[in-house]
């Protein structure tokens, strides 16, 4: 006979061995008569292999969601751990650290470094890291194909449209496989196909590597291929 305690024994401890948890996160920006709440106690468990999906409206604290998640930003109280690490516990540096090991973003405005091409963008990280061989280049040649920039890999950020570069910042997150995907809607310069595309491949991606995704979204084609939807309002997760 399995006891309600058993149960709770055998359950996958996704905080201890990997993804996503936020624990009775609360932030406030701005002080005085500005501050504003934009977490309100969120909870939210991303197990590995999982793809969550949040929708709300304009300034329901989408992006400080993502922010607080990435370790970007220090919440003003509970706890957020990533990949068995709590990221609420480490200092600045050590968070960074810890950022850059578990976490890929994806965010609107791509952030490609000017002076490299597609496919430097998406070595410079291994090469850093000292970890540049030829799995890396293959899994980097791989991507750029799979985001639909092959003819594209020797071009730099300027050379490319809006949607490219998202496409190609997509292809950058993935690279190192990350615990922990976090997207912010990659999908507002791209047509409906190239849009679908970049969805499946995050799934897929998502599914192959055990990743913990999040992504911000308005769009239901992406709430579709998502395990599950929250929704954000006031700071507020459900
Ligand atoms: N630096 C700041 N100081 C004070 N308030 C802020 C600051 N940044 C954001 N806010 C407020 O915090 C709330 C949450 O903002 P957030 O950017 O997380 O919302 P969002 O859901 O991502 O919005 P959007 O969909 O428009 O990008 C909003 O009310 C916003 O005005």
């Amino acid at each position: 006979m399995t006891t309600s305690a058993t149960d709770h024994r055998t359950a996958p401890d996704t905080a201890g061995s990997g993804g996503l948890r936020l624990l009775d996160v609360s932030l406030t920006l701005g002080d005085g008569d500005t501050a504003v709440t934009a977490l309100d106690r969120v909870a939210l468990t991303v197990a590995p292999g999982e793809f969550v999906a949040v929708v709300g409206p304009s300034g329901s604290g989408k992006s400080s969601l993502l922010a607080v998640a990435g370790g970007l930003q220090r919440p003003t109280s509970g706890t957020v751990r990533v990949a068995g690490t709590e990221l609420t516990a480490l200092t600045d540096k050590e968070r960074t650290a810890a950022r850059r090991r578990h976490i890929g973003f994806v965010f609107q405005q791509s952030n490609l470094l000017a002076s490299l091409t597609v496919r430097e963008q998406l070595l410079l990280p291994l090469h850093i890291a000292g970890r540049l061989d030829g799995a890396a280049r293959s899994r980097a040649d791989e991507l750029i194909e799979a985001v639909g920039l092959a003819h594209r890999a020797g071009s730099r950020p300027h050379q490319l449209s809006g949607g490219e570069r998202q496409r190609a910042g997509l292809a950058r997150a993935l690279m190192t496989s990350p615990a922990v995907l976090l997207v912010d809607e990659p999908t507002s310069a791209l047509d409906r196909v190239r849009s679908a595309e970049a969805v499946q491949l995050i799934a897929e991606q998502t599914r192959e590597h055990g990743t913990a995704t999040v992504m911000v979204t308005h769009d239901t084609g992406i709430m579709d291929a998502a395990d599950r939807v929250h929704e954000m309002v006031d700071g507020r997760l459900s």
